[in-house]
Order: structure tokens, then sequence, then C-alpha cells
């Protein structure tokens, strides 16, 4: 079975990756993109594209409408994220969401159109295994060690901070760890933001600097010992499996997902 695929944000970072991971598939078939940008001129930035005739919608009501498509992903930003996603699935898109920083409420929003819709959607904070590992390790350890810490390190043209990995890490540790508060009360930042933001006592530090890809540590700490579960995406390439296990898996669901740990056998 061929399933055909439409992708907003080709041009970005992990779009243009995308692009490449759903054109060699040979049970993919990219049948059109979504683009804010798409004028006779604009065309030459997509040079795959061109080459094999896949249109360009700067509407994506008309390339739903235009296009019959199986699944739809979402790799922008979150405000053209949540539009998007929520047309695919009045339209009865499955949709797969890599794009970070939708609200609670929005991820709410999706939840209910896609479960009442019966149109599967999966919203992947992070795509690579690895990630979906060590964000399940650390809620793993947050019962033993609930006093934690996470920095997230990111290349500076990231929009949204914290990542989407360290909210759902922060949430998947919240299932296991008993709140509470962690340094001294009357702790003092004599530089604002120096302890970083902070949820339930989990303190989050955001790292945004040229050189890096995606990068993430949990450090637990305890009397007399540390723990550090950390993962390094160096490469975009460590997306596309869990891309290509999300748009497979998404065939068959009916309903929202929300982290790949709930679709892996883990
Ligand atoms: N889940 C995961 O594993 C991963 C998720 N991400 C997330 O994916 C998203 C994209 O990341 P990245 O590729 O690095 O970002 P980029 O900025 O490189 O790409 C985003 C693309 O979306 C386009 N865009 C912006 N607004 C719109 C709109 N209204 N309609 C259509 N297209 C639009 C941008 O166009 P323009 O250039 O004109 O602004 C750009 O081409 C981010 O939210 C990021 O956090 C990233 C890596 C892994
Ligand atoms: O913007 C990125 O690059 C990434 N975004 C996702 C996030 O916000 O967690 C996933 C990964 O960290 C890369």
């Amino acid at each position: 079975m061929t399933i055909n695929v439409v992708i907003a944000g080709p041009r970005g970072r992990m779009g243009t990756e995308a692009v490449k991971m759903v054109t060699n598939e040979p049970s993919f078939n990219l049948v059109a993109c979504i683009d804010r940008k798409n004028d006779g001129e604009k065309m030459r930035e997509y040079p795959n594209l061109s080459q094999q005739n896949i249109p360009v919608f700067e509407s994506p009501e008309e390339c739903f409408h235009t296009k019959k498509a199986d699944v739809f992903i979402d790799l922008t930003v979150p405000e053209a994220c949540f539009d998007h996603a929520t047309l695919a699935i009045q339209n009865n898109i499955r949709t797969v969401i890599g794009t970070s920083g939708l609200t609670a409420s929005q991820i709410e929003e999706l939840t209910i159109l896609s479960n009442n819709n019966q149109t599967g959607c999966i919203i992947a904070p992070n795509f690579a295994i690895g990630a979906v590992l060590m964000m399940q390790f650390s809620k793993m350890a947050a019962k033993y060690f609930p006093d934690v810490e996470i920095i997230e390190k990111h290349h500076d043209q990231k929009l949204d901070a914290p990542s989407g990995t360290a909210v759902k890490t922060v949430e998947l540790i919240k299932e296991t760890r008993t709140a509470k508060s962690q340094g001294r009360p009357d702790e003092e930042e004599t530089m604002p933001g120096a302890r970083g933001a902070e949820e339930e006592g989990i303190h989050v530090h955001s790292v945004r600097l040229p050189g890096h890809v995606a990068h993430q540590e949990v450090i637990f700490g305890s009397s007399g010992q540390t723990l550090t579960i950390k993962h390094d995406s160096i490469d975009r390439q460590s997306f596309m499996s869990g891309v290509k296990f999300a748009v497979e898996k998404v065939m068959d669901m009916n309903k929202l997902v929300y982290g790949l740990e709930n679709i892996l056998d883990i």
C-alpha cells in the first residue's frame, strides 16, 4: 500500500530532511507541500520538489481539498501547525505533528477533535528513539531521585523554550516523582533567571548556541551520588526513522497520541 503524504514546512531544517525521507521511501508518495512562501521566484528554493513536479500550496484548505492525502506531517511553527492540523483532521487526514511549542490547551483541543472525528493524530515532542528512551529512563529514575534538573541545548535559531522534549520530560517525571521544592527555600537569584524555569520544583535550563543540534541532560542528585541521563542528536537524520514510524503507525490509529513512547514497544 502506498501512503500519500503532505508536508508543511518543506524549506525548513526538519522539512528538508522529511522531504528527502518521504521521497526516498518506496511505500510513501509525496503528493504536495504547504508553505507560506510559494511564488514563482521562491519555487527555485525547492530543487527537489520542482524536479519531481510536487506542488507547493500556500493555502492548506486548497491543498487538502485538491490533493488526496492519507497523512499530513507538520514541521513549521506552533500557530501555523495548530491551524494546519485542525484543518487536516477536519478533512479526515491523519496527522503527524513534529512542531514543538503547542500549548496544553491546543493539544487538548486537537485531542478532542481527533478522537471525535476518529482520525488518528500523533504529536511527537521528539522523533529520535534515543530521546524517547532518555525521557522514559528519566521517568523511571525520578521515582527514586526526586531532586532533578534538566539542561536542554539547541541551535540558536530555535523559537521555543523550553524545548518540546523538555516539557514532555517534565510531564513524564511528574508521573513518578513525589512533588517537592528543591534547593534552599530562601535561595536568591542575584541575576534574574539564574535558576531557570520551574515546574513543581523541577528546574529547566535552556541553552541556545550555534553548533548545537538537539541535546538534553536530565541530572538527578541524591545523598552522595548523581545520575545523569543524556541524549544528543548530532544530525537531523536522527529524527527520520521516527517520522517514518509515525507516518506508518498513524494509518492504523483513530485517536490522538501525545508522545512516541505510547506507541513504541518499550
Ligand atoms: N519532534 C521532533 O523530533 C523535532 C521537532 N522539531 C520542531 O519542528 C519545527 C520546525 O523546526 P525546524 O525545521 O528546525 O524549523 P525551521 O525554522 O527550519 O522550519 C520551519 C519552516 O516552517 C515555515 N513556516 C513558518 N510559518 C509558516 C506558516 N504559517 N505556514 C507554512 N510554513 C510556515 C518556515 O518558513 P519561513 O522560513 O518563511 O519562516 C520554515 O520553512 C519546530 O517546532 C521544531 O521545534 C525539530 C526537530 C525535531
Ligand atoms: O527545534 C529543534 O531542533 C528540536 N525541537 C524539538 C523540541 O523542541 O524538543 C525536538 C528536538 O529537540 C529538536
